[in-house]
């Protein structure tokens, strides 16, 4: 897994046993799956805005940040209902390994 994802995965697990009023995430888990559900739609929609305003001009910092959001809120809704990005990945090395391309990228 990605460095970053790795020790974020860490975080938001051990996040699970801390008190709500100290931590951001441990709030979330608190308030429950349909706070979480909220927060990712939320996300969502502003990720497409921002993506929108990409494509009219406006440079992408707001829509990475959004991104980063969305994904962020994805991984807090993945541990609430005990699954991390690591399955994710998993999915999407398989589906990339089913489409041939690693095999062609390996014989260069
Ligand atoms: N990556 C993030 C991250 N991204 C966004 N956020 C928080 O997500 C919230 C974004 O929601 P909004 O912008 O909608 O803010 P809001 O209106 O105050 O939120 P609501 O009242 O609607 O819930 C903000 O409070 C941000 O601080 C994050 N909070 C935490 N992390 C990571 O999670 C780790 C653990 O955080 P704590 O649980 O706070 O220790 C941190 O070390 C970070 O690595």
């Amino acid at each position: 897994m990605n460095d970053v994802l790795e020790k974020l995965t860490q975080v938001l697990e051990d996040r699970k046993q801390a008190s709500p009023d100290e931590s951001y995430v441990a709030s979330l888990h608190e308030k429950g799956l349909n706070k979480i559900l909220e927060k990712v739609g939320e996300e969502a929609v502003e990720t497409i805005l921002a993506a929108r305003d990409v494509a009219q001009g406006a440079d992408a910092s707001k829509l990475i940040y959004e991104t980063a959001d969305l994904w962020f809120h994805s991984l807090v809704m993945l541990s609430h209902l005990g699954e991390n990005a690591d399955s994710v990945l998993r999915e999407l090395e398989r589906r990339f390994n089913l489409s041939g391309l690693e095999e062609k990228a390996s014989r260069g």
